[in-house]
């Protein structure tokens, strides 16, 4: 299990979600959803396809409006801001996506500098070649800086577009099935980069994952989502101890192993 992180502010909340529902149609998503991310924490959400954990991080970014409860970000209630300010709010979230989002056209220094340059057009090329050089640090890649992303390997893609999502000093990072197609060496070392970043750039995260090891390795809490709602949350051994495993987390630990 992953160790205590003292860097968590347990006074102080960056998401914290009550009573969220939404459907579409008659398919009933999110049935009564309550969460808090606190400051400094990793939370790992667990659960089948199609339980709606994306359904969820899209409310949370404002891209899909709730039909009940409240989702507050950085002290923001979602729902109710205008576009504008809902821009200024997803500068603050990270999101890594799965396949790292990277253009294959532009060398990996061309693709940290991309969001620089879009969201900050003033900046000389010396300070963004600084920041380039913070972050490629950070994912120990520095000597991929002229390269394209098809000459580098999964595990190297996923690390870029990890970088690229930390340029823009994000507070809260989203990851998504951030060890997914990728060997258990090179997962092993996303983990141990999430839990670096988490440190070092003091991000509070989400990880969406289907991949129990990774869930072990950088979850603070885990929170399993099932039928649109958290059955449990807390930390690993807690929700998947033997003794207190009820049917439905069995049900799901199952699920992981035999797919
Ligand atoms: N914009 C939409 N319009 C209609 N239905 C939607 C929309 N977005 C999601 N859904 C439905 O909501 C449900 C949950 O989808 P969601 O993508 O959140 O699942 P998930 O838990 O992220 O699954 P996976 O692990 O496969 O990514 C699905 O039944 C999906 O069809």
């Amino acid at each position: 299990m992953k160790p205590f992180t003292p860097e968590i502010d347990w006074n102080d909340t960056v998401i914290s979600i009550r009573g969220l529902y939404k459907s579409f149609g008659a398919n009933h998503v999110l049935r009564g959803v309550d969460l808090d991310l606190f400051k400094g924490e990793n939370i790992v959400v667990l659960g089948r396809s199609g339980t709606g954990k994306s359904v969820l991080i899209k409310i949370i970014a404002g891209l899909l409006k709730p039909d009940a409860g409240t989702v507050n970000v950085l002290g923001q209630e979602v729902p109710d801001l205008g576009t504008v300010e809902l821009r200024e709010l997803r500068l603050k979230i990270g999101f890594c996506f799965q396949n790292g989002a990277l253009y294959d056209s532009m060398t990996v220094g061309e693709n940290l500098e991309f969001p620089l340059k879009r969201n900050d057009p003033k900046m000389t090329a010396d300070q963004r070649r600084r920041l380039v050089d913070i972050v490629l640090e950070a994912v120990g890649l520095s000597q991929t800086i002229n390269q394209m992303p098809a000459e580098l390997s999964g595990g190297q893609r996923k690390r870029i577009g990890i970088a690229r999502t930390l340029i823009l000093r994000p507070e809260i990072m989203l990851y998504d099935e951030p060890t997914a197609g990728l060997d258990p060496i090179t997962c092993t070392e996303i983990n141990t980069l999430i839990n670096e970043v988490q440190k070092r750039f003091k991000t509070s995260s989400i990880i969406i994952t289907h991949d129990l090891t990774c869930a072990r390795a950088t979850g603070d809490k885990i929170a399993v989502m099932k039928e649109g709602k958290f059955i449990r949350q807390g930390d690993f051994d807690t929700v998947f101890s033997e003794g207190e495993g009820d049917e439905l987390i069995r049900e799901f630990y199952d699920y992981n192993f035999i797919q």
